[in-house]
């Protein structure tokens, strides 16, 4: 059989064990050389003849899952499948996995300290003092403060255990749990207006669905208490960039961390550059201890279903 791989995490260590027990599992594999994910148009020119896929960030529209004439399963190296379509997958007898949890704990880690290196403006100080300069610096503290969670998943669940151990107080926005889950966190649970009212930071948490796209809008934003900080290590499409600009600009918030973006790399974003935006190239995710997981889990369950087993973390089984 044959399998492309397509992570660039993965890609980088050719010889690596994980790698070697996808080979000895299914014979050939194939990586991806762009050192980026893959557009629609490659995919197209790769996935004839390919079984499986270990999926990254690349487009996995109709139109490319339409030339995989032999693929049987996207087994996801992540959690978010907004780059899968998944009813297109469905329809040609596609299963479509990803590995939930196993860069929580990463992510979790990354957005808090995104919202002290906004906080504080740890990357332009650094910046500063390795350019000879000694500019003290000046920012805000966050003890004290109400940190909103949108998305009380593994990750927002996470966040908002960590967010009380730095002396806030964590509340959570969640439309689709039950109240037992923010009971049992001891997260209180509010509604979105609401959570914008309140939140000194905000953090995103949620999956880019056709509901959560620009959830956070010029309105919401206008929601936020003055001097509040943003952050997004979930997907680019959540924010409205050019009404977080708009905001920042006017000083109605203090600052925004970005993980990901409407558009990666984000050449046009208006966000990039401004004094009170730090980003990170999607790396919420990389760690090695998590880029371990997923690449052990996604080849678990690429295996799984090329032998011809139900996954545990299909998202989408064959109609
Ligand atoms: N920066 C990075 O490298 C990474 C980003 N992510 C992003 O973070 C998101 C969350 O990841 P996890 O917490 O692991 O996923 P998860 O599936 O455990 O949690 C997502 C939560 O969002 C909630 N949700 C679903 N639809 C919603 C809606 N319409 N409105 C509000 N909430 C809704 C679900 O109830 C669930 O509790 C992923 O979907 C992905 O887009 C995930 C991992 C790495
Ligand atoms: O898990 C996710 O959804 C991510 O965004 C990270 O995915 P990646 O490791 O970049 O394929």
């Amino acid at each position: 059989m044959k399998v492309l791989v397509t992570p660039t995490s993965l890609c980088r260590q050719p010889d690596s064990a994980a790698l070697e027990s996808l080979r000895r599992a299914v014979g050939e594999v194939v990586l991806n050389p762009f050192g980026r994910p893959m557009t629609e148009s490659e995919l197209i020119d790769a996935l004839p003849g390919v079984d499986g896929v270990i999926a990254g960030l690349d487009d996995y529209s109709a139109d490319a899952l339409a030339a995989a004439d032999r693929l049987r399963v996207v087994a996801r190296y992540g959690v978010g499948t907004n780059n899968v379509d998944l009813d297109a997958a469905r329809a040609r007898g596609i299963v479509v996995t990803r590995t939930p949890g196993a860069n929580a704990l990463a992510v979790a880690e990354l957005a808090v300290g995104l919202t002290f290196a906004v906080a504080r403006g740890i990357p332009r100080l650094d910046a500063a003092v390795r350019a000879g300069d000694w500019p003290r610096g000046e920012g805000r503290e966050l003890t004290g403060g109400v940190f909103g969670v949108v998305g009380f998943g593994a990750i927002g669940r996470l966040v908002a255990e960590r967010a009380r151990g730095i002396g806030m107080t964590p509340i959570a926005y969640d439309p689709m749990l039950p109240d037992e889950v923010f009971a049992a966190a001891g997260v209180e649970r509010c509604d979105l207006d609401d959570l914008c009212r309140r939140s000194d930071v905000l953090s995103l948490h949620v999956p880019l669905l056709p509901e959560t796209r620009h959830l956070l809008d010029e309105r919401r934003l206008a929601l936020l208490p003055a001097d509040a900080i943003v952050v997004n290590t979930a997907r680019g499409g959540l924010i409205d960039e050019a009404a977080a600009r708009a905001a920042l600009d006017a000083g109605r918030i203090y600052g925004v961390a970005i993980d990901a973006y409407e558009t990666e790399p984000p050449s046009a974003s208006p966000l990039v550059g401004h004094p009170r935006v730090v980003s990170t190239p999607h790396s919420g995710g990389h760690t090695r201890e998590a880029v371990a997981r997923m690449s052990e889990q996604s080849i678990d369950d690429l295996i799984t279903v090329l032998r011809g087993e139900a996954s545990p973390n299909a998202v989408s089984s064959p109609l």
